[in-house]
């Protein structure tokens, strides 16, 4: 036995739960209509051979938009066995307009009001009894959230599937009556019965993709268009307007009979809070706080405590369990790091001046296997009490660990005996961090004592260390981070404060050529491109959706975020501005593209309105916001698992070999700029010279992050990590300047590959997508050679040309902006306004 059950209902009426719920799958779930833009599969649990299919929300059989043509195919065409019609219980009155519709496909339709567990708090009361009688199919009452009733109402659609007929009970007045019934007798007598009234509604509606899949005949339908003349004229309306207020009257009775609703003429809570939270006044001011404090949140105060100890602990030497003892350790070893700094600043001071220290450097040699603690003390007293006392103060330099830069520093000679106490305390030995508290090693090291212990060979230890781990645990330290991010997001999606934005919002975007719905796919973009990309299906408007297309992935997705921290914390000091100003930056690469490609002749066309219904608030269960953090942090890591792990050996592997010294083989730590990744780097690493970074390094991260973002970090990673921190060599490699323009760079620049298949899909058209990429590629350069050009400017080191190309570039920008552009006033295609 076989049954295909379709679930069909407005937007965001629940389906995809109710699916999830049915199926035991994870299909996305947000509180917002236009969540699910693709029909998906899935097997019924407890029941073999039945296959439920989850399909885009839509609100009546006439497709406006891409996804809804997506359910409107599937139903007419595919015929599911049997449509399992999700309705609001909340929204009645405007769900069941759909289900007068799909009562007439001929197909057995059983009815689950859902958010039954909402209109029983709300007190309302809808008889069930009544309304399955008027509309002549089974009705179950559900909670697809709760899971109530879920199972009965798939048990009910599998009856109906196999042992009965859904006959609309509604009919139309008598000319349209009429005018049907002559239809089907002229057109349609050779379809199956049940199928004829669809078919015939439309017809008479003047449907064009009807008529024409049908393949009427002219003569037919001049002779149909005479009853349907015949019915405008009886009712004075075009024949469209007919049937659709028709079904508005019908349904309003219905209520009338069947639902009675306890706080009527009331504001509800929600409505309470829409009018602050989507007010003129206040509506960008509270998006632009809750907006702060998600990103404050997730960059700044949790994700960056737990992205420390994801980097430094986890992925780094290791950490203390629980945190306990390393506050104490951490004092212990600032004062013995402060004390040794002055002990070998002096060794290092007395030896310039001299004094020989070969001996005394030995002996308080750590690392040296016949280092013993107290004959290290009496070369060191020794060293004090003699050559020392003469010297006076010392001067030498300092490293700092952070940013690398050389500093002088002079201790007197009281500073050495202080230091030298200190330092003895300890034994001359750096204190071991497992002395206070549990130490638990990081992975770096586990890995390292496993090889050791192996006796692997040296290249294979190099490889599993420099490049694999380092690549993907750099990768995999920003997990904690976008995990938290995730939440956020998902909290915000669940309790239906997304929807609003995108009404807010709205204002602001038309002005610059986008739509409010543009807002959705760039929030889910800042998961990952591709499902935001795809998100831009439910935009109407043609313009408005090629345009987000092309501008959504200008907002840092998750994989770049990892790239964005890096880049603050080695080259800012960690500033969180920086991660902040990434997303302003893609905000304007938004607006200023939007601005300046809506005056070219391609996004040349009408206004849209802006139609899209708020869903009503609600507390989201734990589980689904879990589940939705869950579901786009574990692509995340499967992706770290995968082709990042790939490329990382590969990178190893073409920076560690190459020719050098007359042949080919492994490099040492010195000779990486002969290695063949070397030799590609520098091959291109002139075209990015303006930029600021023309260092081949450079160079190749930009391009491993096409193939994924993270690559950006695990590339620098294994690039820089050589000797000394991955941030230190950075800190060198780049000024604030470069740094910034490189940032700019790899977050405007063309996403990955896997984003540009998402575009290449959406856009269905090989010239679109190659102009959107080309145009994404040209902006990032422009505007990352604006920062650097200006930002020498600044500086007082100015290259001329660099200048005024910049200047040439701003300018245009300028002028596109700028240059005067009117929007028609007036629709040129028709568009139909109905009830
Ligand atoms: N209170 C309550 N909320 C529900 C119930 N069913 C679904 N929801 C919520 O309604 C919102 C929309 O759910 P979805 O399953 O994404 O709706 P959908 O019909 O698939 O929406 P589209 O894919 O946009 O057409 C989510 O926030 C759900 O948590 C229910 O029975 N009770
Ligand atoms: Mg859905």
């Amino acid at each position: 036995m076989n049954v295909r059950i379709a679930l069909a209902g407005n937007p965001n009426c629940g389906k995809t739960t109710l699916f999830n719920a049915l199926t035991g799958s994870n299909q996305f779930v947000g509180n917002w209509p236009g969540v699910t833009v693709e029909k998906k599969e899935g097997k019924l649990k407890k029941h073999d051979g039945v296959i439920v299919t989850d399909l885009p929300g839509i609100y009546s059989l006439s497709p406006y938009t891409l996804e809804e043509v997506v359910a409107r195919n599937y139903l007419i065409g595919e015929r599911p066995d049997v449509i399992l019609n999700i309705v609001d219980g909340t929204n009645l009155e405007r769900n069941l307009y759909l289900t007068t519709q799909l009562t007439e496909l001929g197909i057995p339709v059983v009815i689950a009001v859902n958010m039954m567990d909402v209109v029983a708090k709300n007190g309302d009361k809808i008889n069930v009894a009544e309304l399955s009688r008027e509309l002549g199919c089974k009705i179950v009452e559900i909670s697809a959230l709760k899971g109530t009733g879920i199972m009965t109402a798939a048990e009910e659609a599998i009856k109906a599937a196999q042992n009965s007929k859904t006959v609309p009970m509604h009919t139309f007045s008598g000319a349209v009556e009429h005018a049907i019934a002559h239809i089907e007798e002229e057109v349609l007598h050779n379809m199956p019965e049940e199928q004829q009234r669809w078919y015939a509604i439309k017809i008479f509606e003047r449907d064009t993709k009807a008529i024409e899949s049908l393949g009427v005949d002219e003569a037919s339908l001049a002779h149909i268009e005479n009853d349907i003349v015949a019915a405008e004229k009886e009712l004075d309306d075009d024949a469209e307007s007919i049937i659709t207020n028709e079904r508005y009257v019908y349904i309003a009775n219905l209520m009338k009979a069947c639902y009675k609703k306890k706080n009527a003429g009331k504001l509800s809570t929600s409505d309470k809070i829409d009018k602050i939270v989507t007010s003129r006044l206040l509506g960008l001011p509270i998006f632009a706080v809750i907006m702060f404090l998600v990103y404050y949140i997730s960059m700044v105060t949790i994700g960056s405590s737990a992205t420390d100890w994801a980097n430094d602990g986890l992925f780094g030497d290791g950490w203390h369990l629980f945190g306990i003892g390393s506050s104490a350790y951490g004092d212990v070893a600032d004062e013995y790091g402060e004390a040794a700094q002055i002990v070998n600043g002096y060794i290092e001071f007395a030896g310039e001046k001299g004094v020989d220290t070969e001996e005394l450097t030995a002996a308080l040699d750590t690392e040296s296997e016949d280092f013993d603690a107290a004959a290290a003390k009496t070369a060191l007293d020794g060293f004090v009490n003699s050559e020392a006392k003469d010297l006076g103060d010392a001067t030498y330099t300092v490293v700092d660990e952070e940013t690398m830069a050389d500093e002088e520093v002079t201790s007197s000679y009281d500073d050495l005996k202080d230091a030298v106490e200190t330092y003895e305390k300890y034994d001359c030995t750096e204190p071991d961090p497992a002395d206070y508290g549990v130490w638990v090693p990081g992975v770096p090291v586990l890995v390292e004592n496993a090889l050791d212990a192996a006796n692997c060979a040296d290249w294979l230890k190099g490889l599993i260390l420099d490049g694999i781990v380092a690549g993907v645990g750099a990768v995999l330290g920003f997990v904690p981070q976008m995990l938290v991010l995730f939440l956020l997001l998902a909290f915000l999606e669940a309790c239906g404060y997304m929807a609003r934005i995108a009404f807010v919002l709205d204002r602001v975007f038309r002005k610059f050529g986008l739509s409010g719905k543009s807002f959705i796919p760039m929030l889910i973009g800042t998961g990952c491109g591709v499902p935001g990309i795809m998100a831009s299906r439910t935009i109407e408007n043609d313009r408005d959706r090629k345009m987000t297309i092309m501008t959504t992935t200008f907002i840092p997705c998750g994989a770049k975020v990892p790239f964005i921290s890096m880049v603050a914390g080695a080259i800012f000091g960690g500033s969180a501005m920086i991660a902040t100003s990434a997303y302003f930056v893609g905000m304007a690469a938004i607006i200023v593209s939007g601005i300046m490609l809506k005056k070219t002749k391609m996004f040349a066309g009408d206004p849209a309105p802006f139609v899209m219904e708020l869903p009503a608030y609600h507390l989201p269960t734990l589980l689904n916001v879990l589940r939705s953090m869950w579901e786009r942090g574990w692509s995340f890591i499967k992706k770290a698992g995968t082709i990042i792990l790939l490329s990382t050996i590969f990178v190893w592997f073409t920076t560690y070999f190459g020719f050098a010294d007359g042949h080919f083989g492994m490099l040492s730590e010195e000779q990486i700029d002969s290695s063949i990744l070397a030799v590609i780097g520098n091959a291109i690493a002139w075209i990015f010279a303006p930029l600021g970074w023309g260092n081949w390094q450079a160079a190749v991260a930009s391009i491993t992050g096409l193939v994924a973002k993270e690559n950006i970090v695990g590339t620098l990673g294994i690039l820089y990590g050589g000797s000394g921190s991955v941030y230190g060599n950075l800190a060198q490699a780049f000024t604030q300047i470069s740094g910034y323009s490189f940032l700019v760079f790899n977050l405007l620049c063309a996403p990955c590959f896997a984003a540009i298949g998402a575009i290449k899909r959406e856009m269905n058209n090989a010239k679109w997508t190659w102009f959107a990429i080309g145009y994404q590629c040209v902006f990032a350069y422009v505007v990352a050679l604006m920062v650097n050009q200006f930002g020498l400017l600044f500086t007082g080191s100015i290259n001329v040309i660099g200048t005024i190309a910049a200047l040439a570039v701003l300018v245009f920008i300028i002028y596109m902006l700028f240059k005067p552009y009117k929007e028609s006033n007036t629709l040129k295609t028709n568009v139909k306004i109905s009830a």
